[in-house]
């Protein structure tokens, strides 16, 4: 069947909580929550091949390197190597790092699920329950009461396995209980539900009870989800005995806003998984939730400074591939192809870098990057790629990030039609060395790297004073096989080397254009220059020069126009 013209004859729209009196659309997320990684669990759980015991470990070591503090490591009652595996956890967590594994509510696994926690310093047994009418109806075929009765004898069990039992004394225990659901449950049923289960397990301030509130599946737009958080974190009794955990799903594109809003709302923990791996469209995406504080200025306590290392590890033990588009971490996010943006980055880059030589601490502001990507390990030189959307702006950010050298704009515009030319040919991307490479060889620019054969040479040259404002100069230069004695007068070295060509030439040789600066920032610098030339009446020409001596590097510049005048047939 196609879609449905009428799709209200099939789905029904989601009827909101009334809460008119509602205070989170005016709060701001001034604190990170406490974090939840529940990658080992609910993202394992949806993977296709699940982990292996030693794909866990690296990734729950990495979990810990970032510095994450509750993990969610098994369902252990589901295999052995869930069992096996929070074992290690167990073993080998550090001691500030709560280890947290999820039960269903039957006593049996329940039972199996605390033996996995022995010896522990830091547990944090997890069990649900789903509330909803329809998850009710459906799979348990419970009425409220029954369910509500299954949650607290459950609870019960695990209070008399745990903090209750006296060989159990070692470790530290926490209990979460989740209202599965709870995004589609009646809001009183579901505090009802918690206040019976929090009644029964007996927390404290100094070690709340974790409820949390799952959009299990998500239902609606977040900020209905914010306001069944809201009336969740109002309602509850002894609200200080009680930590509340949101654990959004995505299926409707919303988790990041709803897990954002239900903070501002009251909620004081997320679980996720990194790079939002999970059931279906996946958990809420917590690398993304933390980023986002961090360019709030708020510092989130989960260090992704090494984001490369956390998507290779990521990808490898998910056997999922981060999206090129994925916030923050994805490859392409901090890459500009098109013109526009480009030319943009480089504007920012420059007036960010004139901000800080006069104030150290200036903020960041930069056009189309909200987060300095060095902050998270990439470098500058991934953020502009070329290809045939770019402009000006894009070719010339590569010549100056890899050869120092910054293009007058008249020379950006000449050399990116080439750099045009170039991609549309090779149908695709240029790579830097591609674009330097072009550019060392369309200008004669000589290097280590790189040797031209040149036509025109220069061999040698000396300057006198005529007199106040008249400079002779005597060039020597190495034309094919000759060598030509050239001799030019004009009011300074630039001029008498260009009477000099033009004599050789026997054409008006005018210079249109020159630019000059210093490349690198030590008494060895040298210099480079941008000369464009008009030579006779249909040659115009740029020509770059390098040398440690300006006067030289300018005549250089003279050299790469002459060779690039002479290869395009113009002289
Ligand atoms: C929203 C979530 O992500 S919840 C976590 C889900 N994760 C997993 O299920 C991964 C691990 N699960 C497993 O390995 C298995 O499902 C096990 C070991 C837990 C149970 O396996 P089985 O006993 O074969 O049951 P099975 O998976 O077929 O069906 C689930 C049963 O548990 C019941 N159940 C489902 N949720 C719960 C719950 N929260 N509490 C109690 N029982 C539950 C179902 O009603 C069903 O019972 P029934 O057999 O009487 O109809
Ligand atoms: C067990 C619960 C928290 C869950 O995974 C969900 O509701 O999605």
């Amino acid at each position: 069947m196609p879609m449905l013209k009428d799709p209200s004859k099939k789905y029904v729209a989601f009827k909101p909580l009334n809460l008119p009196d509602r205070q989170w659309p005016s709060k701001t997320l001034q604190a990170p929550p406490r974090w939840l990684s529940t990658d080992l669990r609910d993202g394992n759980q949806s993977l296709p091949d699940p982990m292996s015991v030693a794909e866990k470990k690296e990734y729950f070591n990495k979990l810990v390197q970032i510095g994450f503090k509750e993990i969610e490591v098994a369902f252990p009652s589901a295999s052995q190597t869930d069992f096996d595996f929070t074992r290690y956890a167990v073993e080998n967590a550090p001691a500030d790092v709560a280890i947290q594994v999820l039960s269903p509510c039957r006593p049996e696994l329940i039972k199996r699920t605390v033996e996995s926690l022995k010896g522990a310093k830091k547990a944090i047994v997890h069990i649900y329950l789903a509330t909803s009418d329809c998850f009710r109806n459906i799979i348990f075929g419970l009425s409220q009461e029954e369910s509500l009765e299954m949650a607290v004898n459950c609870t019960k069990l695990v209070r008399e396995l745990t903090k209750d039992a006296p060989e159990m004394q070692d470790t530290v225990w926490g209990f979460e209980f989740s209202p599965e659901t709870f995004s589609d449950t009646d809001p009183d049923y579901a505090l009802r539900v918690c206040e019976a289960v929090k009644a029964a397990w007996g927390p404290s301030e100094e070690n709340p009870i974790i409820f949390n509130l799952p959009a299990t599946v998500e239902m609606s737009t977040p900020n209905v989800y914010a306001d069944q958080i809201e009336y969740f974190s109002r309602n509850i009794s002894e609200r200080k005995t009680v930590a509340i955990s949101l654990h959004p799903h995505n299926d409707r594109g919303c988790a990041v806003a709803a897990a954002e809003l239900g903070q501002m709302a009251g909620a004081d923990r997320i679980e996720g998984c990194l790079f939002g791996n999970g059931e279906r469209t996946g958990n809420v995406d917590l690398v993304t939730l933390a980023l986002n504080l961090y360019t709030q200025g708020v510092y989130p306590h989960l260090d992704f400074s090494d984001i490369t290392s956390v998507i290779d590890i990521v990808e490898r033990c998910n056997k999922i591939p981060v999206h090129p588009r994925a916030p923050y971490g994805g490859q392409l996010v901090v890459c500009a192809f098109s013109g526009s943006h480009q030319d943009a980055i480089k504007k920012g880059f420059k007036k960010q870098e004139e901000r800080q030589a006069k104030d150290p601490n200036a903020r960041w502001q930069l056009p189309y990057l909200p987060l300095d990507p060095q902050d998270i390990g990439r470098t500058y030189e991934a953020i502009i790629r070329v290809n045939s959307q770019s402009g000006k702006g894009g070719a010339s950010w590569v010549i100056l990030r890899n050869l120092e050298l910054d293009l007058p704009r008249a020379l950006q515009v000449s050399f990116s039609k080439i750099v045009q030319n170039e991609s549309e040919v090779k149908g695709r991307e240029l790579y830097n060395k591609e674009i330097t490479n072009l550019f060392k060889n369309s200008y004669f620019v000589d290097d280590d790297d790189t040797q031209h054969d040149l036509y025109f040479q220069l061999v040698d040259y000396s300057i006198t004073n005529t007199s106040k404002s008249a400079r002779l100069i005597n060039v020597e230069l190495q034309v094919g096989k000759d060598t030509v004695s050239l001799k030019g007068i004009g009011n300074g070295p630039i001029s008498s080397f260009a009477s000099a060509i033009s004599s050789y030439l026997k054409k008006d040789v005018l210079v249109l254009n020159y630019h000059e600066h210093s490349l690198g920032k030590d008494s060895n610098s040298k210099a480079a220059t941008y000369l464009h030339c008009a030579i006779g009446d249909d040659c115009k020409v740029w020509g770059v020069g390098i040398h440690e001596d300006v006067s030289q590097a300018s005549f250089l510049s003279f050299i790469s126009l002459l060779n690039s005048a002479r290869r395009d047939g113009k002289i």
